[in-house]
C-alpha cells in the first residue's frame, strides 16, 4: 500500500496549510471591503459639504492621515510603507470620487 512519506507529507500539509491560509486572508478582505464601504459613504457625505476643489484634494489633510495611520502601524508592529501605500492609493480613488459629488452638488 502506497504511504505519504518525508517530503510528500511536508509538501501535503504545506498545500493544506495555505488553503486555510487562503480562506482567512479573503475573510479578512470581505472586513476591508466592509469598512472601505463604510468609508465611501463619509466620503460622499464629505464631498456635499466642502466649498470648492482646492477643499476636496485636501493636501494637508491627505499628509495627517498618512502620519496617522503610519503611526497606528508602527503601534501594531506592522510594516508602515505597505499601510502608507495602500491608503495613497485608496484616498486618491476617493479624492476623485469625492470630485464627482462635489460637482454634483455645486
Ligand atoms: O478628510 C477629508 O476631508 C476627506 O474628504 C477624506 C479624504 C480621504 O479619502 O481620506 C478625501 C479627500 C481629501 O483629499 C482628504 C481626505
Amino acid at each position: 500500500m502506497a504511504t505519504i512519506q518525508g517530503n510528500d507529507r511536508d509538501a501535503q500539509a504545506d498545500k493544506e496549510q495555505l488553503a486555510a491560509v487562503r480562506v482567512a486572508v479573503d475573510e479578512v478582505d470581505e472586513q476591508i471591503v466592509t469598512l472601505i464601504a463604510r468609508r465611501e459613504r463619509l466620503i460622499k457625505i464629505a464631498g456635499t459639504l466642502k466649498g470648492d476643489d482646492a477643499e476636496v484634494r485636501a493636501p494637508d489633510r491627505v499628509e495627517k492621515i498618512i502620519e496617522h495611520v503610519r503611526s497606528a502601524a508602527v503601534a501594531k508592529d506592522i510594516d508602515p510603507d505597505i499601510v502608507e501605500s495602500t491608503y495613497r492609493a485608496m484616498i486618491s480613488g476617493f479624492i476623485e470620487l469625492e470630485m464627482r459629488v462635489h460637482k454634483d452638488n455645486s
